[in-house]
């Protein structure tokens, strides 16, 4: 348990399916046909090579992009309450707010923008700066930080929504190995708080040692399951040559569910 075991949560929480949903941009599909399931209280590595479609799936798992065809659902939370960390590319950096400030906002989904701050809210952002290690750093502004103390800050931030449903766009993308083991303890505490996780991941050597389970894309379902049987020579290379012979162009789906 981490310092936000105030917090933890019975099992039973957010659960995430994906049902024979096809998902794209201006009717292009990105993902066919996709039928998928992150039980309550799972914790599951999205992988695939790139262009696979795992960006696109937490994506339309927020809402922000709606299925051409097949349902997105979200049981045991409103979609409101996801926590949903981009990739570090999509994050603007330059946002002029103190460390503390920035991870503070992370406490709006349960006060509102304007509902005021408690004695109680600084002790928690300071605990959730403590757990990722940026004890120190509370004054520092934002475009001051490396890469790697940017993502603890984000991770911080994350932690203070307190979700039931945590997802991760290649959180560890351009950070240390130490940085990396550190917050992925992070994220196995809040798993083991009964929070649903779902990463996307390009380390399948950090998948293999950290997540029970995997979801593999390849512009369709691969394979999913339990990570060792997931994680097969023969399905990676099915995955590769499934996104290599895939047409950009193509307009509507014509390839039957893998399963
Ligand atoms: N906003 C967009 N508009 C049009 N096409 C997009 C958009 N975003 C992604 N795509 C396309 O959808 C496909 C899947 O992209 P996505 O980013 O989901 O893949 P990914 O598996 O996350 O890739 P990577 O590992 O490179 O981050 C790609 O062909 C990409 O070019």
């Amino acid at each position: 348990m981490t310092d936000f075991d105030q917090h933890a949560r019975p099992a039973g929480g957010a659960a995430l399916a994906f049902r024979n949903a096809t998902i794209g941009y201006d009717r292009h599909p990105a993902l066919h046909h996709l039928s998928a399931h992150f039980p309550a209280g799972s914790m599951t590595a999205v992988a695939g090579p790139n262009g696979a479609g795992k960006s696109t799936l937490l994506k339309a798992a927020i809402g922000h992009i709606r299925p051409i065809e097949g349902h997105v659902e979200v049981s045991g939370c409103r979609r409101s309450e996801i926590a949903y960390l981009p990739q570090l590319a999509e994050i603007d950096r330059q946002f002029p707010l103190p460390v503390f400030d920035f991870v503070a906002m992370g406490l709006w989904g349960r006060r509102g923008a304007f509902g005021g701050f408690r004695r109680a809210d600084d002790e928690d952002v300071a605990r959730a700066l403590a757990a990722v290690g940026l004890v120190g750093f509370e004054q520092r502004p934002l475009d001051t930080l490396s890469g790697g103390q940017l993502q603890r800050v984000l991770f911080a931030r994350l932690a203070l929504q307190d979700a039931p449903l945590i997802l991760l766009d290649e959180p560890f993308t351009a950070v240390d190995d130490r940085t990396t083991h550190e917050l992925m303890d992070v994220v196995a505490g809040w798993n083991a708080e009964g929070r649903t996780v779902v990463a996307v991941l390009h380390d399948l050597e950090l998948v293999r040692r950290r997540f029970p389970r995997t979801l593999l894309i390849a512009r369709r379902l691969i394979a999913e399951g339990d990570t060792a049987a997931v994680l097969t020579a023969g399905h990676l290379a099915a995955a590769r040559r499934h996104v290599e012979a895939w047409d950009e162009a193509a307009p509507f789906c014509e390839v039957e569910p893998a399963r």
